[in-house]
């Protein structure tokens, strides 16, 4: 009772974290956020006002959490308050509920089985000869073409471009259980497509916050001709859907692809509807497939091409780091014997390169929102239930105490004195943390490494001289290089 009386803090219960200035009404604190580098003013804040702020984004407050130990202390310690999405309009009114705006046990259930087919596909074991044999063959149809180019005399490369083939072609066989040849026209469509959802994406990203902005003029920053792509695409997923029905080939059990693996699942829980709970009749549902499968096209491609393009414009600025990757390699491999995963304990220098590519390139600044379900306390603040909450990963992969002098590339950093990788790997989490970390981080990790280390093994990369390259960053929905073109040359 004394600590009541004499306390305040005591009596009225902890706070809502605090606020920077500038909060209006109608886009609260939108208009203070830098157009082309948000992060830079979240950052900002979050030094000013700490690890756990709140922002409002039109009427929506929005509570930014950062750094280590404020993130595992949400994402683990309090995992399953943490782990909704809010009902992010643009993504729910274009392309419906799938996975990645689930949540609650609807969302624990695809989550569980799409892991476990990954993991019978190859993708979250961390190894497996299926995904390798699939990755390696890619690659392998990648630097044929590289080298048919050279040999045509076409030096210079978009290495987004490059890579687009292997990491579709492998997503496409995860999904779809099927390859297309690398030049393929439907190949390009694909690729268009997603081209004109990312930036369509990108351009719509304020309606998630002001969703009435979607009837300005001239276009509602896009919004009506996603959802006109969102429908085409859907209309593509399902008619894929339909084809197999009709010819019943996901029935056969060695057909390991999501897709039929998925379809399988529709038939066992149609088959024992009534025993099963109503959990598994809303989850498995030929609607939510088709979207699931452009979900995972649209959340594995566009993340790792980018990443690849992050990775050598980091190689030629530092031709040294480049070097040092393909000594070991040699060494290690020789020349012929491409790197797989299986060998990263050999040369752990290419490994710490693509973590540090990672962190510096930051791609993912803010991972996707999260909401929580119930009231809380962190770090002394209040949350309460249903608070949007922005993970804040842009400071936490620059944060001095785990990476000094964040903005230099170093790929020392994560090697011990031994030269191995660091076992403990603080605060490195491009991919997230907790219970709705990315799904596809043991695909990307080996195929970040198994392609840069075949491309570094063969040829060596150069700026092209006269081009200008910069390393800035902005946001192009994730972090996107400015796109250019590199000199190859074999070895
Ligand atoms: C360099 C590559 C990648 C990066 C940096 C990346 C990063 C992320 C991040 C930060 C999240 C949000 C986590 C959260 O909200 O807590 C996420 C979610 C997700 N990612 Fe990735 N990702 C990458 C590649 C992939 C690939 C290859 C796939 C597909 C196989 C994929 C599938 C997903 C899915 C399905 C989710 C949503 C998970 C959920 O809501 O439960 N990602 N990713």
């Amino acid at each position: 009772l004394w600590r009541w009386l004499t306390n305040k803090e005591v009596r009225d219960g902890p706070k809502l974290p605090p606020s920077p200035y500038g909060k209006i009404p109608l886009l609260g604190h939108l208009w203070r956020l830098n157009a082309t580098k948000p992060f830079a003013t979240i950052d900002a804040w979050s030094q000013q006002l700490g690890d756990v702020f709140s922002i409002y984004f039109g009427t929506d407050r929005v509570i930014v959490l950062s750094r280590n130990r404020v993130l595992k202390e949400a994402f683990l310690q309090q995992a399953a308050n943490f782990s909704g999405r809010p009902d992010l309009f643009v993504h729910r009114s274009c392309w419906g509920v799938g996975h990645v705006i689930s949540e609650g046990p609807v969302n624990v259930e695809t989550r569980k089985f799409l892991l476990t087919v990954m993991r019978e596909g190859g993708v979250s074991s961390g190894l497996n000869a299926h995904i390798q044999t699939r990755v390696d063959a890619e690659v392998g149809i990648m630097l044929n073409s590289i080298d048919e180019k050279l040999a045509n005399g076409e030096c210079d490369l978009d290495i987004e471009d490059t890579t687009f083939f292997v990491v579709g072609n492998v997503l496409t066989s995860m999904v779809l259980g099927r390859t297309y040849p690398h030049n393929s026209d439907e190949f390009r469509q694909n690729s268009a497509w997603l081209a004109k959802t990312t930036e369509l994406m990108h351009r719509s990203s304020a309606l998630t916050f002001l969703p009435w902005l979607r009837f300005a003029p001239p276009s509602g920053f896009g919004y009506w001709e996603m959802k006109r792509q969102a429908k085409a695409v859907n209309q593509m997923m399902t008619k894929d859907i339909e084809n197999r029905i009709r010819t019943q080939e996901y029935k056969d059990v060695n057909k390991i692809d999501l897709t039929s693996a998925f379809l399988r699942k529709i038939d066992d829980v149609t088959q024992n509807k009534g025993r099963k709970q109503e959990v598994e009749s809303k989850c498995y549902t030929t609607t939510k497939l088709a979207r699931i499968m452009t979900e995972m096209f649209f959340a594995g491609i566009q993340t790792e091409c980018n990443t690849f393009g992050w990775a050598f414009l980091y190689l030629i600025e530092h031709p040294d780091v480049q070097e040092k990757c393909r000594q070991q390699i040699w060494d290690e491999m020789g020349r012929d014997r491409r790197p797989q995963w299986e060998d990263r304990l050999k040369i752990p220098y290419l490994e710490a390169m693509v973590h540090e590519v990672q962190r510096c390139a930051n791609i993912a600044p803010f991972a996707i929102f999260h909401k929580t379900f119930k009231d809380t306390v962190l770090d002394g603040y209040l949350v309460p239930a249903n608070s949007m909450i922005m993970m804040n990963l842009w400071s936490t992969l620059r944060d001095p105490e785990y990476f000094p002098c964040p903005e230099e590339f170093r790929p020392e950093r994560f090697l011990d004195e031994f030269g191995a990788v660091k076992e403990r790997l603080e605060s490195l989490l491009p991919y997230g943390i907790g219970s709705r970390i990315c799904m596809g981080e043991s695909l990307a990790r080996i195929e970040l490494f198994v392609i840069i280390g075949a491309l570094l093994q063969r040829y060596r990369f150069y700026k092209i001289p006269g081009v200008q390259y910069s390393l800035e960053q902005n946001m192009e929905l994730t972090i996107h290089a400015a796109k250019y073109k590199l000199r190859v040359e074999k070895l």
